[in-house]
């Protein structure tokens, strides 16, 4: 099947976060917290990243972008080998909003619409799963809302709630970073039968508070005894902030990810916002982790992209007028 190689995109893809408290490796949400990649078929590659949240990726061909959108076209049965991108993100590097998952699926996206795409959403899906080796923080920026998946090793499948209206998200953002790999890595290899009931009937219990707009369940549904336990250990205030965030006005609350973000879920309507976020900032602060708190919420959309026109300008200016205005 023949296609028309497009020049140039432009693709918006959505911050994460993952797990949702006992959901490992299963639930994640969309966050309104974006990054842009323009990119385009090219005679020789260049990278340009944009921003200060940018510091210590690549710029040649190792990078994470690039080497995804050959992934699509080798699966695509196409190559272009030189690409020309561009990257700005809001998104905080290995801080558990699911950074590394935004740049696998905004390439992935932006490579397939260079190609018309050729491949399925679900194809994407696969190929971003089996890279993470989780579904969760991929699924959310892929799909956008709120996404409860399964990645079993050779396929990942999904289903997408609507996020309440009502839903708003605090995160609290450690000015130090964790990787994902060393979050698992303090995670016991195996796990006593009580613990996995534990996550199994929380998990479903939140995704059915999720989809049904049952909000005052989260508070009871969002507990967890198979990673939160020994993530607590890299992340001082952690455990504190797990016990009593409730009695400050949280829904629920969460390590974001693997960490070290800390996150909770508000009702829009909650009068005790101001006491939430000083409650996150000072449990932290007092264990001499200085954090930065934003209000967010769930993203309704996932990944976009979009065909670019030539007079369309380049992503700098895009962002300059667009997104720091
Ligand atoms: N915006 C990006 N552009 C290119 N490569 C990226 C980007 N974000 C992450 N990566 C690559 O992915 C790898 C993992 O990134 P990072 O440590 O942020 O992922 P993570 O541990 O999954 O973090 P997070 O907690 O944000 O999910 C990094 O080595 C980096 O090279
Ligand atoms: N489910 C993954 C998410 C990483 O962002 C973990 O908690 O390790």
């Amino acid at each position: 099947m023949s296609y028309k190689a497009v020049q140039k995109v432009r693709v918006k893809v959505p911050a994460s976060t993952a797990n949702l408290g006992p959901g490992f490796d299963s639930l994640g949400m969309a966050l309104n917290l974006y990054a842009w990649i323009d990119m385009a078929i090219s005679d020789e590659t260049a990278i340009h990243l944009i921003g200060d949240q940018m510091n210590g990726i690549p710029t040649d061909k190792s990078n994470l972008i690039y080497k995804v959108a050959q992934m699509v076209f080798e699966q695509a049965g196409v190559s272009h080998p030189e690409l020309d991108i561009a990257m700005y993100s809001d998104i905080p590097l290995t801080r558990g909003l699911g950074s590394s998952a935004s740049a696998i699926v905004g390439a992935l996206a932006g490579a397939n619409a260079l190609i018309g795409n050729k491949l399925t959403q679900y194809e994407l899906f696969q190929i971003a799963s089996r890279l993470e080796k989780h579904p969760d923080n991929v699924g959310a920026s892929l799909f956008g809302g709120i996404v409860v998946a399964f990645w079993d090793g050779e396929k990942a499948e999904s289903i997408r709630i609507e996020p309440d209206a009502n839903l708003e998200v605090l995160v609290a953002i450690p000015a130090f970073q964790l990787s994902t790999e060393k979050a698992r890595n303090v995670m016991p290899k195996q796990v006593a039968m009580k613990d996995a009931v534990f996550n199994l009937s929380h998990s479903s219990l939140l995704v059915a508070a999720l989809s049904t707009g049952n909000l005052g369940m989260i508070r009871h549904a969002m507990k967890d005894a198979l990673h939160q336990p020994y993530r607590a250990e890299l992340i001082p205030g952690m455990k504190t902030l797990l016990e009593q965030a409730e009695n400050h006005g949280a829904l629920g609350v969460a390590l974001s990810g693997a960490g070290p973000t800390m996150l909770a879920l508000v009702d829009v309507r909650s009068g005790q916002k101001e006491e939430l976020e000083a409650f996150l900032k000072d449990t932290l602060a007092e264990e001499g982790i200085e954090a930065q708190t934003l209000w967010l919420k769930p993203s309704v959309e996932g990944v976009a992209a979009i065909l670019l026109q030539e007079d369309d300008g380049d992503l700098l200016s895009f962002v300059e007028r667009e997104v720091l205005a």
